[in-house]
């Protein structure tokens, strides 16, 4: 028999697989059109407010956040990037400066003393690989966002916002005890409000 944990496995190699054969023609075109779902989700909310936002660099097929990187430069916004720290993430500055190192799994990270305490944070823009229309949401496996934000209350900072291709969509995934809620879930096609 296929245990929860088994089909888990096997969707994320599928949903991995699906954003993985994205030409990068696609990947251009998804980028640029989720800047303007991401202005749209934060024209309704006091953005003068907002002074640091932590994003990611894109791997493995996540939809590439690089422009919208771009626009919160534009207005001023600090960013950051999550370094892996033992179990947890912590966030690091990222300046068009930065230097950089690899963590194991090969993705660059900022080299600087310049972090954000979690909950300093405004916004938090997650990589997803599978989502649902409920907020559910599988990521690559190691529980580093889920234990990072594992006693943030849903209305406390930072807002979590998981960014994902269309289709990493699935009708539904199982909510397991420690997945941390997101806020709102944003592709190039949909932004879903999770209340
Ligand atoms: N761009 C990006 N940065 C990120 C994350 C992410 O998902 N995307 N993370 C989000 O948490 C953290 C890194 N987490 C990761 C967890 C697993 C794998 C991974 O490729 N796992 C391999 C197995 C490798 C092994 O066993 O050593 C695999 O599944 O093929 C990559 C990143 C921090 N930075
Ligand atoms: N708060 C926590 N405390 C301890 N272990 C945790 C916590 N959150 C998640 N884990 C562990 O992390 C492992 C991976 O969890 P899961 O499959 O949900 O990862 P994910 O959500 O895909 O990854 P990520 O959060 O990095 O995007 C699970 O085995 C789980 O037991």
């Amino acid at each position: 028999m296929t245990s929860p944990l088994d089909s888990r496995q096997i969707l994320r190699r599928q949903l991995r697989q699906a954003r993985k054969n994205l030409s990068n023609h696609a990947q251009l075109i998804a980028a640029q059109t989720l800047v303007a779902r991401v202005d749209h989700y934060l024209s309704g909310q006091q953005t003068d407010k907002l002074k640091k936002v932590a994003l990611y660099l894109a791997n493995d097929g996540e939809i590439s956040p690089h422009l919208l990187c771009e626009y919160f430069w534009q207005q001023s916004i600090a960013t950051y990037l999550p370094v892996i720290q033992g179990k947890q993430l912590g966030f690091a500055r990222y300046t068009a400066d930065s230097m950089w190192q690899e963590n194991s799994y090969g993705i660059k990270e900022p080299v600087t003393a310049d972090y954000a305490p979690s909950r300093d944070l405004d916004l938090v823009f997650l990589p997803l690989v599978g989502f649902d229309s409920q907020g559910g949401r599988l990521g690559m496996g190691g529980g580093f966002y889920d234990r990072t934000f594992a006693n943030k209350r849903p209305d406390a900072s930072p807002q979590l916002i998981g960014l994902a291709h269309e289709c990493q969509q699935v009708k539904s995934l199982p909510v397991e005890s420690w997945d941390v809620p997101l806020q709102a879930i944003i592709t190039p096609q949909q932004s879903i409000l999770v209340s």
